[in-house]
């Protein structure tokens, strides 16, 4: 099989001509983002341990009203570590120790607000069907062994921490959700937000193993700013993205695990036009490598069985308001994304744009309100 590309942005650095490089990157990215100053200790801790660390800032004009808001986020891209034959604790465990040096790094970094992948917890098993033992890697989100893992952390490290996990709802069934866990720099849990939108669509076939969310667009008011978390398959719908901007987000996370074949096009596109719509900061978090099962699974499209899911792509990156947005991390490495951010530049684009005082909120809800009607037609005039 061929070597995987590493990223779009090693390709640039390869091929451009250091003439074009500037100008090519202000074309990709909007605004030139300068790149964070990293401690040396974080620097060799990231070497030692094999993490791409990669830091920039957004920073926003001064203003004599209000002071800056800074905040350094992070999002955490990585590998499965055992295979997907190894005892599910074994798995787990060993995810734990892997997240547990990148948080670290991202202390050392001076982050305050971190993110992980989708069901960074275990391999991303849906594609299979196969409900064991894969069910056995779901946990309480209150009092799992995960949630209590990462509480010491946040509170070390004085960092929100949120933790997309498999949600076992003890006290309700034994249900199954995909849930972020949003812990406080104090390490108590703040609370939980579960997917909206499930993906029926190629070998992502999670609808098997639990249903929509039941918990809306909540918005948790952190120290570190309002956040809120759009998981994955939520990123292709921008009535989602809109309400947590609706309900005051600041930043919004997009954990997700997706493969290059499936939504590569789409990826460096829909977080970032979220921000721009939106008026807020969009943390976009993938997946890395690829993951073999051991039982052979079809994606009902008439190809071979086969026994993974494709690559999956990494390339996180942060997006702010004004359009900008850093540049990918790696499409093969574990990695941890960093941006700095003054949250001003929210209100600021909020007032150059007038995207929130020009929206029409009447007119899509009365429109809206009508589309669930029995007797709804569409409004179309025809010659
Ligand atoms: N995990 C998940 O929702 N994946 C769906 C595929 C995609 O949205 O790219």
């Amino acid at each position: 099989m061929a070597a995987e590309v590493e990223s779009v942005e090693a390709l640039i650095d390869e091929f451009v001509p250091a003439d074009n490089l500037k100008d090519l990157k202000r074309l990709l990215y909007g605004a030139e983002l300068p790149s964070l100053n990293l401690s040396n200790e974080a620097k060799l801790f990231a070497q030692e341990k094999d993490i791409e660390l990669k830091g920039y800032i957004f920073s926003a004009a001064s203003e004599s009203t209000r002071s800056p808001k800074i905040v350094r986020i992070g999002g955490v891209q990585n590998k499965i570590v055992l295979p997907t034959t190894a005892p599910i604790l074994a798995q787990r465990d060993a995810l734990h120790k892997r997240i547990a040096d990148i948080i670290k790094c991202a202390a050392l970094s001076g982050v305050n607000v971190i993110c992980m992948q989708e069901a960074w917890t275990m391999p991303f098993a849906f594609c299979t069907r196969e409900k064991q033992p894969w069910c056995e890697f779901a946990e309480s989100a209150e009092n799992g062994a995960t949630t209590k893992f990462l509480q010491e952390l946040a509170h070390q490290y004085n960092m929100v921490i949120v933790s997309p996990i498999l949600e076992r709802e003890e006290e309700r069934w034994d249900v199954i959700q995909n849930t972020a866990v949003v812990i406080s720099n104090s390490g108590e849990v703040i609370g939980i937000s579960r997917k909206n939108h499930i993906p029926r669509v190629g070998d992502f076939n999670e609808s098997t193993y639990y249903m929509e969310g039941n918990t809306g667009h909540r918005v948790f008011d952190t120290q570190f700013g309002k956040i809120a978390v759009n998981i994955c398959y939520g990123r292709h719908h921008p009535q989602n993205w809109m309400l947590y901007g609706i309900n005051g987000a600041d930043i919004v996370f997009n954990p997700s695990a997706t493969v290059g074949a499936l939504s590569e096009p789409l990826w460096p596109i829909e977080a970032r036009n979220a921000a721009i719509a939106n008026s807020y900061f969009t943390v976009a978090i993938n997946r890395v490598g690829t993951e073999e099962f051991p039982n052979e699974f079809t994606s009902a499209d008439g190809k071979p069985a086969h026994k993974d899911f494709g690559h999956f792509y990494g390339s996180s990156y942060v997006a702010g308001p004004d359009g900008s947005r850093t540049p990918g991390l790696s499409r093969t490495r574990d990695g941890l994304i960093i941006a700095e951010v003054d949250l001003n530049l929210n209100r600021q684009i909020k007032d150059k744009w007038g995207f929130r005082m020009t929206q029409r909120l009447d007119l899509y809800a009365k429109e809206l309100n009508d589309v669930l009607k029995p007797d709804w037609k569409p409004n179309i005039i025809r010659e």
